[in-house]
This record gives structure tokens, sequence and C-alpha cells, in this order.
């Protein structure tokens, strides 16, 4: 059992009720999840208000409440202490409630619209190979370690972070590597940790329904180079024209990465091909089998950071180039009659952009490029246009289909990314509601040499439709029809 006074080390309280001197079971911020002697920390959120379940957590067990104002009608012997913010709070008390395991290894956050995962991912490998006991908190999984763990967000709440992070004090784990989303900073998953490093991979077009403006959005991302430490590294894209404003007015130590204009950190592509990515990097060759020039800067960060981070530029290179590709990102397959699938999570425009310049750079003669594509529900609705253009112009053909429409109207979906469409590409596209169906026409069109590209879910392994879950993978889906098609 922990004492509440201690979990409250360094939370700002404005006001408390009752005794602090508590023996407490857990941290809890969900009514439903309250058992005897738990905390509960009431939030407020975007569909409810955790203070109108203070009365359901006392009823559970709850002994101690932390609220943003303490109620007029108290139960006796509860504890209820008043704050500035909840979620602010509820990320100290879950640091200090864990032991303040962000202290005990080397966590590097990395942030940015496009990247994180990949660069996250890779990072965990390289280390690993060289040696180090590693941790990785990504969308994809979770890894303490060896041990994989299920990830349900990209940065997960403030406890889970540290939950996960006992963890690996517990196994030894030397460096962790975690993606940092703007909805983590915003709501403050990410307050209290000590991060000893901060990469910043780009800044394009993505949750505007969440931010309400691409300023908002930025400054949101800036916020965690604000408050890394002196003592620690914040290593920046400079090509992207908001890599200077992430580092304006942070007190780490200010690095620089970029393939196109004078950096700390410089790459050049020498070749890119559907086998690999031949790179120099000050001065030194080195080839790796990720796909694309946008790699190419998830690849030089990596250098940069693993250099930071102190290992040997020769062992770096040399561990670079047995690095795996990450799932569901350019993962492709060809069948025997040479027709290449590809699925990649590009969920943005500015992924899917890339993807389709890095398949148009490749590609040979005039095979077809037919694109599968669609855009979430209860997401942005702003990019769908955008990436009905991006696919109708960059593509010789286009399915434009469902992807995970939530709670939202898949048809109505897909006419806000018809919508995109310029008159001279009218003819390029047609509109599949059911995701398989339309894997399956592109399965259909495609000839020998010919390309598919099924975009936006990359790893997930599910289908979210009128909030319902079920099983749904592009990749296994499309490998199936086509090694049904062509035996
Ligand atoms: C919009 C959003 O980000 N919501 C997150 C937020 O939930 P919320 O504010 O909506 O919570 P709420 O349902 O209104 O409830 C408010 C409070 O009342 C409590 N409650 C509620 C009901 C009840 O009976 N009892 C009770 O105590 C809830 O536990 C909560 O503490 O806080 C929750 C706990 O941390 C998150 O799980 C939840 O993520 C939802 C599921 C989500 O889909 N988030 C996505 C958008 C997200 O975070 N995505 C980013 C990645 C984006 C990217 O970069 O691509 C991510 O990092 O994963
Ligand atoms: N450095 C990059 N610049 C632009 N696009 C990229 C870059 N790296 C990856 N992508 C594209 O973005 C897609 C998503 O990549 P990744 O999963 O690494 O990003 P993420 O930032 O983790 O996304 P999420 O916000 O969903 O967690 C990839 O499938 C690829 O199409
Ligand atoms: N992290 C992103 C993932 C989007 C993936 C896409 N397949 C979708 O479901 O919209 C989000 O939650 O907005
Ligand atoms: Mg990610």
């Amino acid at each position: 059992m922990k004492i509440l006074k201690d979990i409250l080390y360094k939370v700002h309280i404005e006001a408390v009720t009752g005794d602090t001197n508590l023996a407490i079971r857990k941290l809890v911020f969900d009514s439903r999840e309250v058992q005897a002697n738990d905390v509960f920390i009431a939030i407020k959120g975007y569909e409810f208000d955790g203070h109108s379940y203070i009365g359901a957590a006392i009823k559970a067990g709850a002994v101690a409440i932390i609220c943003d104002m303490i109620p007029d009608k108290i139960v006796n012997g509860v504890t209820y202490i008043q704050v500035d913010n909840g979620s602010s709070a509820l990320a100290i008390m879950a640091s200090n409630f864990y032991g303040n395991p962000s202290e005990n290894l080397k966590l590097i956050g990395v942030t940015g619209t496009n990247g994180k995962t990949t660069v996250a991912t890779l990072l965990y490998q390289l280390f690993k190979k060289a040696g180090y006991k590693v941790g990785l908190l990504s969308t994809v999984r979770i890894l303490v370690d060896d041990v994989e763990y299920k990830a349900t967000h990209t940065t997960p709440d403030s406890l889970t972070i540290n939950s996960y992070l006992e963890k690996m004090n517990h196994e030894g784990v030397e460096y962790c590597f975690m993606e940092v989303s703007s909805h983590g900073i915003h709501q403050k998953r990410t307050a209290g940790l000590r991060f000893r490093g901060g990469i910043f991979t780009n800044l394009s077009h993505d949750h505007l329904d969440y931010h309400d403006t691409f300023a908002e959005y930025r400054d949101v991302k800036k916020k965690f180079f604000d408050e890394l430490p002196k003592d620690a590294f914040c290593l920046v894209n400079i090509d992207d024209k908001n890599g200077l404003i992430m580092m304006q007015n942070t007190q780490a130590k200010k690095y620089t990465y970029a393939l196109k204009t004078y950096a700390d950190y410089r790459a050049q592509i020498l070749e890119n091909s559907l086998s690999g990515l031949l790179l120099k990097i000050n001065d030194n060759e080195v080839w790796t089998r990720l796909i694309g020039s946008f790699n190419a800067y998830n690849l030089l960060s990596i250098y940069a950071t693993a250099e930071l981070l102190g290992l040997e530029q020769m062992e770096i290179l040399q561990l670079m180039s047995e690095l795996e590709n990450v799932s569901g990102r350019f993962e492709y397959f060809i069948t025997k009659n040479n027709i290449t699938t590809i699925v990649d999570y590009a969920h943005t425009p500015d992924a899917l952009k890339n993807v389709l310049e890095t398949i148009n750079d490749i590609r040979t003669g005039n095979e077809q490029l037919i694109t599968v594509v669609g855009c979430g529900g209860n997401r942005d609705a702003t990019k769908r246009p955008k990436m009905g253009n991006i696919a109708s112009t960059l593509s010789t053909k286009v399915i434009f289909t469902s992807d995970n429409p939530r709670r939202e109207d898949p048809i109505a979906i897909i006419e806000a990314i018809e919508k995109g469409v310029e008159p001279q590409n009218y003819k390029k596209t047609l509109s599949i509601t059911d995701r398989k169906q339309a894997i399956k026409t592109a399965c259909q069109m495609a000839g020998e040499n010919d390309i598919i590209l099924i975009a936006g879910k990359g790893h997930e392994t599910y289908q979210e439709i009128n909030g319902k879950r079920t099983d749904f993978d592009d990749y296994k889906i499309a490998k199936e029809i086509l090694d049904n098609l062509h035996e």
C-alpha cells in the first residue's frame, strides 16, 4: 500500500478537506474501475465530466477524490483535494505512484505528424541490436524489452505510461523510445515525465477536428520541446519549416537534421528503389532495406539520436543496414506475375502524397498504379477532399472506400473524398464502400507489373463500422485474393 501524502508530492494543490495520511490501493480516473481504498481523479473530458461520477466512485470504495472544485456536499471519511488541473495532477501522481520510473531510464520522445511509429520502432530495433535492454511505446505495440503488450493509443494515458515504465525499470531497460502525439501533449498524458531527448519529424495537416487551427496544433507540439529540461537534447528536422519554431523556446541542447539544407546531421539519397535506400550520411554510405525518400528523414533522425546517445558512428551505420521494415509501413509483397502490393498507414494528406510520389519515383515503365484509400470517421473531415485530390492526381486508378467509419455514415465520408477529385481525373476513380470488395476489385484490375497501394490502415487488424470492430487486415486480405487469382 502507498500513502496518499507521498503520491501528492509536487502536485499543485489548492485546497484539502480530510486526511492525506491514507493508505491507498490504486489511482483510478474511471469511476467504473474504482475498488475499495482507491483514489478517484475526476477529469473533465470531451464527452463526460468525471466530476459527475464522484458519488459513484465513493460508492465503489474511493477513499480520496482529486477534483477541480470540492463539492458542496462532502461525504464523511472521504478526503477531497482540489487541484488546478486534474490531468496534470493525474500525471504527476501516476509518476509518484510508480516510483518515478522515467528517472531510471533514458526516455526519448518522438513527435510530429508522420513518422513517429517508424522512428520510435527503428530506434528500438537499433538499440536492441546494439545489445541493450529497450522499451517501446508506440501506436502498433508496447514492448518491455522482449515482452509485447497491446497498444490502444499512440500515447496512452499517464497511468498506463508510468505502469509500463515501471515494468521497464523492473526488467533493467536502459532506453525507452515513445511516441508523443498532440492529443497526448494536450491532455497532459506525458506531463511529469523526465525526457532525455525529443525528436521532431515533421508537421502537416492532421487532427484539425481536435485542434481548432493549424497554429494551435503546431503550438501543442512545440509545448513538448518547451518543457524539455536543460540536460536533454532536442533534435529537429530543419527541412520542415516548423522545425525552427519547435526549437524556439526550448532549454534543451539543440541539434538539427536535414536533406536539403545545412544542418548538424545531413544525408543525401544516392539510390532509391524497391529494394531499399542507399544513403550518404556525414560522408559514409549506408544501405538500408527501408524504402522511400521520407524514410531517409526517419533514418537520419535515428542516426543522429543514436550518436547523441553515445553510440559509435561505424556501429550505428552497421546496425542501420540490418533494420527491418515497420509493420504496415510500406509493407509489400510481389506475386508470381509481378504485381506489387503495398500496404501503408498513410492516413494524412502529406503521408499519402509521400507514399504515392515514392512509388511513382521507383516505377519503371507504364505499369498502372492502383490506389485503394478511404478516411476515418469521427476524425478530421477537412483532410478528406485533400486526400481524394492527391490519390486521384498521383495514381493511374483509384478506388475510394471505407477506412474506419466509426460512427459516421461511410457513404458520406466517401462523397467528401470524391469532392477533391479534379474533373480531368473523374474517369480514374470509382467508389466501393465495402473495403474488402474494393481491395478485391483492385486485385482484379491489376495486370502483370502493376502496383497496388492499399493506404490508411497499415498494421491495423480490425475495421470499426458503426462503433463495432471486426477483424480486418489489408495485407492478409490482399495476399489471399491475389494468391487465389494467380495460382
Ligand atoms: C478525444 C480523446 O482523446 N479522448 C481521450 C480522453 O477521453 P475523454 O476526455 O473523451 O473522456 P470522457 O469519456 O469524456 O470521460 C471523462 C472522464 O470521465 C470518466 N468517466 C466517464 C464515464 C463514467 O461512467 N465514469 C467516469 O469516471 C472517464 O474515465 C474520464 O476520465 O481521455 C481518455 C483517457 O486518457 C482517452 O482514452 C480518450 O481517448 C479516446 C478513446 C481516443 O479515441 N483518442 C484518440 C483521438 C487519441 O488520443 N489519438 C491519439 C493519436 C493521434 C495521432 O497522432 O494520430 C493517441 O495518442 O492515441
Ligand atoms: N518522415 C516521414 N515523413 C512523411 N511521411 C512519413 C514519414 N514517415 C512515415 N511516413 C508516412 O506516414 C505513415 C505513417 O507513419 P508512422 O506510422 O511512422 O507515423 P505516425 O506519426 O506514428 O502516425 P500516427 O500519428 O498515426 O501514430 C507511413 O505509413 C508513411 O506513409
Ligand atoms: N492515430 C490516428 C490513426 C488514424 C488511422 C486511420 N486508419 C483511421 O482510423 O482514421 C487517429 O486515431 O486519428
Ligand atoms: Mg504512430
